[in-house]
């Protein structure tokens, strides 16, 4: 361990905040940023987690909860948390594994990892660990090329497609401009982009993106389909109308739109328009136990974690990882506990008070 001061600190960290601290000391400072940064002025990265930090636990007592039981069922897997792994870029700048060793964590924990486009591993190498896994799908403009990351997702094993839809454009992020940073070092390419003739594509960020498109993927795979990045409750609302199987209310950790609302904050009339036809995940600023317990009391089915599994990965690859989702398990068990809740199922909108400023 390795605080931001730069002395030693004994033994694993006790918390996410530590373990980021630790992961910054060990990584390159250029990827250090582009991990940690966002669009802009980072409002909406700060918003996300200050809207944790103002909602407030109204627990229940006598409850006799002896035993919790975090397990869930998503769209058919059975996990051991109502956490997942949020589908991240460029594993290999964390750790020399890269995403082989988020997948070893996150089978051994049960849980389920959103493979990113963008991964530096193929898909069919990160599902030799095993586990439960979803593709998160960039639809490119070439509808060809698309369909054939599905078809490869398909074949290795992925069981729902996450398709992101808060980047028509790529977000301007300041760290990563100052820096120059664009791209992977070499000997480093986005594994799932290669096409027939073994080319690597670039990602494209395709601005014409719409529900006419949404249409054609539904058509293309029979695999559920969830839309990463609704904050709009009319957009829940359609996503319903279009036959989707799930929704992520995300701004994509604050990296695409600065100054889009807290995901925390966008839940609720997300929720409300769905009204319980679909299943409603949330990222974006989840660090604690007590963050699980309250997006799942305001409506979320569960949430996913972006950047803390990148500080896990840097400080110590699979058990890094590991340790990132255990201190979560163990911190969701015990606030459930302390405000008298038997598991995920029990949790409800009484049990949070929101408040002005944290
Ligand atoms: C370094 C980094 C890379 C990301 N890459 C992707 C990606 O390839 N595809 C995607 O849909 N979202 C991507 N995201 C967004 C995450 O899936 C997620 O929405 C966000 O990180 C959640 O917020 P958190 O980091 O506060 O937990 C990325 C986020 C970070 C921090
Ligand atoms: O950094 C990101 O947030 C991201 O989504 C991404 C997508 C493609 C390539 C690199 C990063």
């Amino acid at each position: 361990m390795r605080p931001l001061d730069g002395t030693a600190l004994d033994g694993p960290a006790l918390n996410l905040a530590e373990l980021a601290a630790d992961a910054r000391g060990r990584l390159d400072p250029v990827h250090w940023d582009f991990f940690t940064g966002g669009a802009g002025e980072e409002r909406t990265v700060r918003a996300n987690e200050a809207a944790f930090a103002r909602r407030y636990l109204v627990p229940r007592v006598l409850r006799g909860a002896v035993r919790r039981d975090l397990r869930i069922s998503l769209l058919g897997t059975r996990i051991s948390m109502p956490v997942l792994i949020a589908p991240t870029a460029f594993h290999r700048l964390a750790h020399p594994e890269g995403e082989l060793a988020t997948a070893r964590a996150a089978a051994e924990a049960g849980t389920i990892m959103v493979v990113s486009m963008a991964a530096t591993r193929p898909v069919e190498q990160i599902a030799a660990a095993g586990g439960p896994l979803w593709f998160q799908l960039y639809p490119q403009a070439d509808l060809d090329f698309t369909a054939s990351v599905v078809r490869r997702a398909e074949a290795a094993g992925c069981s729902a497609l996450v398709v992101t839809v808060d980047s028509p454009v790529f977000g301007r992020r300041e760290r990563d401009l100052r820096h120059g940073f664009a791209d992977l070092p070499p000997g480093m390419v986005c594994e799932n982009m290669r096409d027939a003739s073994g080319r690597v594509r670039d990602i494209g960020m395709d601005a014409g993106l719409d529900w006419a498109r949404i249409t054609w993927l539904r058509e293309v795979t029979r695999l559920p389909i969830l839309l990463k990045g609704v904050l709009h409750p009319a957009d829940a609302a359609l996503a319903v109308s279009y036959g989707l199987d799930g929704l992520l209310v995300s701004n994509h950790g604050g990296r695409q739109l600065d100054g889009a609302l807290a995901t925390l904050d966008a839940l609720p009339a997300v929720v409300e328009a769905v009204g319980g036809r679909l299943p409603v995940l949330l990222d974006g600023g989840v660090r604690r136990g007590t963050d699980v317990l309250v997006a799942l009391a305001l409506g979320a089915s569960a949430v996913l974690v972006g950047r803390p599994v990148l500080w896990g990965l840097a400080v110590g690859g699979a058990a890094g990882v590991r340790h990132v989702l255990d201190l979560l398990h163990a911190d969701l068990d015990r606030a459930l506990a302390l405000a008298g809740v038997t598991g995920p199922a029990d949790l409800r909108g009484d049990l949070v008070a929101t408040v002005a400023c944290g």
